[in-house]
């Protein structure tokens, strides 16, 4: 698409934009997103793909604006500061507003203050007066709560108020009126009065207020100035966010009665409220950025120099992106919002507001006030658009609760009188994370796991690559479900043979659907019958000595994969490696030997190229790391594409650069073919592709497709035709079923959760009736206990350097499932005690706090097995990592793919010192955010990379949070740890 100049928006007014923007921000998304506003004198990047790119080159969209009114108005502060000066600020600023510190200090500051002011409103309203809950709670709550965290301890609440208000006033002094500039110059004056007095008070009585901390910055002093412009600007920023979230939650709530109940009744639910809230009004709705040199934003040109305004409370109304999205709407799908902004000016204080406001405030706002109503004779009111929040908000209530003791927002009773009946069908990842869900959400539900085979754990025993020990490692999770966790395997049903779906939907309360798609999608060119033209997951499930599969065929010498997933890449790999290779794995040999024996080339072929290839980079990694392979890469045009940029291109740079030695097997790479027909007598002798520059045929003598799968022929569902899983109340769906082929085996604990959460909400309105009898045994059932004898005998028939040999006829499965005599490993008792167990350091590695808060949840859920020990990356030398203890990797991903600041060192020594770390074995739990596709995680990546590359093991699930997601990385890491203990524990016997 070319580019085009700004068009111009000349009817949108200031005041028609304070009053309600969002009908302005409608019409300019339709219109492009990107306009010439001259009435606000600045360019308005309206649209979510416009803003989020600006937020994440600040080299082109620079916060550094020149003749600011913001410096004018506070001085400069980091937020009109780009890298690295932005950073040595934000450095200082933040370990006082770390999540870790929040929880352990702030969290009961805020809790105080609220009840203060919840009792002077209180006290206001029984004196005869009004209440309003902003003017009368949150904002002293807010005003007060900052004054705590700054340490401004010779100033009064109300003072922090009105600075706030006029130095904002101040920045936003558009018209230049001198009376404002006034007042913005007054308050500058006594914030600095009121620095000059506390910072030598802070210097003499550390404490954990930001101004204390300020001074103690061990490598680092910031200039007085500086300080002075930073303080401003937090009370500026950081006192009417949460006030205005506050607020305007409150409102929401009180506006929306079933989402108010709901909230009431599932405490778990105030994060999405207040998530949802920042989604609908972001508080601070507009800030500003200037461009450093001509470009083009969304085929819009810019000059150099452009001044914009980034219209968050736009993008993140954007249609593009959420449904309905001007309804407020606390259960939808959780996406990104950029309320906190993105890239390197992300909100500091956004721990302090999700603390304050949906820890602390709201809860207890709810909980205390019973029957809080908005006062309909005297109508909330609401205003903004560069800072957006409730003017006025009235309300009134029943009654006043006592003070409880109990934490606000503490999560909620046992739930139903009667315990809901629910049946999962299919015990794949989706099935198995589905029933963990729902093992949270009800904790004295009966949960039935139904599979059609004996065996569980569907695509992690059948499709995960055998070579993938770690990825397979996740169901050591999922056994805690059957051994302790009270949820019944019942394997060898079959859904249509042994139970039907309206038998099921009779004897459970909610029935789940997990079964998952098996068919391969066909290549739908001439040829793709040809005898010798394969599907990948039938290859896949053959190595895996599915039951379901016959014989396998002997691909030649020659095979061709079509397509670049990580399925492909998982064929590539297992076809490549010789037997040696698949030393520890449970392949099944005679059908590995069949398939890859003569195999010599492998051409793996893909449309796109490099940067857009669907392939996780650390599988290309991988293979450019196998002995014996070489590697040609054909078409993927890297030159133009600067080193460290692009994980995909840099991994498939490695594959060039991989050693081709004695190569017995040769892997070919081509990008930007598409398959256009296989050609043959009978059976496949070629395959044909189409490409920019003609076409490319390549000899083969089988062609494996590794494009997708698509839904089996009786497949209960059309997949993806329910995306938020509800076929109807008492009918659900989840993994591929629901979604389609797509997603990784954590991203489906997303989705569980989500789904408990519906199922939860259906039994709470009452749409699905509980009272199901349940579903009586039926022959030929295996359960747990059956499996696990199975599992005895295959892991004892293996051959040496196998993990197991599997199994495959479902006859032999049944007799030894049945086979008294096999006896059952005896379950470990967890509770070692504190302190005992198998010891466990846990390295965290943290920019702003996240991955540590999740190093002190492990620290705490660990302690009934392990002796943990927690320790910062930034003070770990590599050479004194103890081999006795496992490690748990925790690392977040900064900059450009980065590992934190305070990681880099010990990512250097490892690279500089190349200790031996030979016997040393790790678990990894990347936390990234998933919106930097290119660089998802990466930080752990490197992490790893250079811990292997030194010797060491790692061992389990490769864990990754996504910080835009809706699941919370404490949570996320409880579960991969939990898997990754019971391998490791499992191999020492504890
Ligand atoms: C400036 C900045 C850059 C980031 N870059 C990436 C990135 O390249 N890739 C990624 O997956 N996440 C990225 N993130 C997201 C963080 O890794 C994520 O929010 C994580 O949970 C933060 O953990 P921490 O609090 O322990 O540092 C970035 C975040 C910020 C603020």
């Amino acid at each position: 698409m070319p580019s085009k100049e700004a068009p111009v928006a000349d009817w949108v007014t200031i005041p028609d934009l304070y009053r309600d923007p969002f009908p302005i921000y409608e019409r300019l998304r339709a219109e492009g997103g990107v306009h010439w506003v001259p009435a606000v004198g600045r360019y308005l990047i309206t649209s979510y793909a416009a803003v989020h790119e600006t937020e994440l080159d600040q080299s082109v969209f620079s916060a550094n604006e020149q003749g600011s009114l913001q410096i004018r108005a506070m001085g400069h502060s980091m937020l009109r500061r780009d890298d690295p000066e932005h950073y040595l600020e934000r450095k200082a600023w933040q370990p006082t507003l770390r999540p870790g510190v929040v929880k352990r200090h702030w969290q009961r500051v805020f809790e105080r203050t609220a009840e203060q002011y919840l009792d002077e409103m209180v006290a206001k309203a029984q004196r005869g007066g009004d209440a309003d809950l902003i003017w009368d709670f949150a904002a002293p709550f807010a005003a007060e709560s900052l004054r705590q965290i700054l340490g401004l301890h010779s100033a009064s609440q109300q003072d922090l108020q009105r600075w706030s208000q006029t130095l904002i006033d101040a920045t936003g002094n558009y018209a230049d009126d001198p009376e404002v500039w006034a007042k913005g110059k007054r308050s500058f004056d006594e914030v600095d009065a009121v620095l000059d007095e506390m910072l030598p008070w802070h210097a003499a009585n550390p404490n954990e207020s930001l101004l204390s901390q300020l001074l103690r910055i061990p490598d680092y002093e910031m200039p007085m100035e500086r300080i002075r412009a930073n303080v401003k600007m937090t009370i500026g920023g950081g006192l009417n966010e949460p006030r205005d979230v506050l607020g305007v939650a409150a409102w929401g709530l009180l506006a929306h009665p079933e989402q108010r109940r709901a909230v009431e009744a599932d405490p778990s639910l105030w994060q999405a409220a207040f998530d949802e809230t920042l989604r609908w009004i972001a508080p601070i709705g507009l800030y500003s950025r200037q461009t450093t040199r001509d470009v083009e934003l969304t085929g819009v040109r810019l000059p150099a120099g452009a001044r914009l305004g980034i219209c968050i409370l736009s993008a993140n109304r954007d249609e593009r992106v959420w449904d309905d999205a001007s309804a407020f709407d606390i259960r939808r799908e959780v996406k990104p919002h950029l309320a906190f902004s993105k890239g390197v000016h992300v909100c500091l204080g956004a721990w302090v507001a999700r603390s304050e406001v949906a820890d602390v405030a709201l809860p207890m706002l709810f909980e205390r006030l019973r029957g809080l109503e908005l006062v309909p004779e005297k109508p909330a009111e609401i205003g903004g658009w560069v800072f957006r929040g409730m003017l006025r908000l009235p309300v009134r209530w029943a009654s006043v609760a006592p003070r409880t003791a109990a934490a606000p927002g503490a999560p909620a009773g046992a739930g139903q009188a009667v315990a809901p009946r629910i049946a999962v069908v299919g015990s794949g990842p989706a099935g198995c994370f589905t029933a963990q869900a729902l093992r949270r959400r009800f904790p004295s539900a009966e949960l039935d796991v139904l599979d059609a085979l004996p065996v569980p754990y569907g695509l992690v025993r059948s499709g995960v690559a055998a070579d993938h020990a770690g990825t397979k490692s996740v169901t050591a999770q999922f056994d805690r479900l059957f051994l302790r966790e009270g949820v019944r395997f019942r394997g060898n049903l079959r859904l249509g043979t042994d139970v039907s779906l309206d038998a099921l939907r009779g004897a459970y309360d909610a029935v789940v659907l997990a079964t998952g798609m098996h068919a391969d999608r066909g290549l739908g060119i001439p040829g793709a019958a040809l005898d010798g033209v394969h599907g990948a997951g039938r290859i896949t499930r053959l190595l895996n000595a599915h039951p379901d599969e016959g014989d396998a065929p002997s691909l030649g010498e020659r095979v061709v994969v079509v397509g670049h997933g990580n399925v492909a890449m998982d064929l590539v790999r297992l076809l490549a490696r010789d037997a040696d290779g698949l030393e520890g794995t449970d392949v099944d040999d005679e059908a590995h030997a069949r398939l890859a024996a003569g195999v010599r080339t492998i051409h793996v072929v893909g449309r796109s190229g490099p940067t857009t290839a669907k392939f996780d980079p650390v599988m290309v990694r991988e293979l450019a790391g196998l002995p014996g392979v070489a590697h040609r890469v054909h078409g993927a045009a890297l030159e133009a594409l600067a080193e460290g940029k692009d994980a995909r291109a840099d991994a498939v740079r490695a594959l060039s650069a991989a050693s081709a030695e004695a190569a017995r097997v040769e892997v070919h790479w081509w990008f930007g073919l598409a398959p256009a027909r296989v050609e043959g007598d009978g059976r496949v002798e070629r395959a044909v592709f189409a490409s920019a520059d003609g076409e490319v045929s390549l000899l083969a003598d089988a062609v494996v497709t590794a494009v997708g799968f698509e839904a089996d022929a009786d497949s209960p569902t059309v997949p993806g035709s329910h995306p938020d899983g509800r076929v109807e109340p008492g009918l659900y769906t989840a993994g591929w079923l629901r979604r389609g082929p797509r997603g990784t085996i954590p991203d489906q604990r997303t989705d569980a959760r989500e789904l408990a959460r519906t199922i939860a909400d259906d039994i709470d309105s009452g749409a699905v009736a509980l009272g199901a009898p349940g579903l009586a045994a039926t022959p030929g059932e295996v359960g747990f206990d059956g499996w696990r004898r199975i599992d005895v005998l295959e892991r004892l028939g293996a051959a040496p350097g196998r993990e197991r040999v599997k199994l495959k006829a479902v006859e032999r499965m049944l007799a030894a499932a049945a086979d008294a005599g096999i006896p059952l490993p005896e379950v470990a008792g967890e509770a070692v005690g504190s302190g005992g167990g198998l010891p466990v350091t846990v390295l965290f590695g943290t920019e702003s706090g996240g991955a540590e808060l999740v190093a002190d949840e492990l620290r705490r859920a660990l302690a009934d097995r392990a002796s943990v020990e927690v320790r910062d990356l930034a003070e770990t030398d590599p050479s004194g990592l103890d081999a006795s203890r496992l490690h748990l990797v925790v690392c977040s991903t900064y900059g450009d793919g980065e590992v934190p600041t305070a990681a880099r060192a010990f990512l250097r020594a490892l690279e500089e010192q190349r200790p031996d770390l030979a016997g040393l074995r790790y678990g990894v739990f990347g936390m990234g955010d998933r919106s930097y596709a290119k660089t998802y995680s990466r930080g752990s990546e490197l992490v790893d990379e250079a811990l292997a590359a030194r010797g060491a093991q790692r061992v389990g699930e490769y864990g990754r949070h996504d910080a835009g997601g809706p699941v919370l990385a404490t949570e996320a890491a409880r579960d991969w740890a939990d898997g990754v203990l019971s391998v490791a524990g499992a191999a020492v016997g504890v």
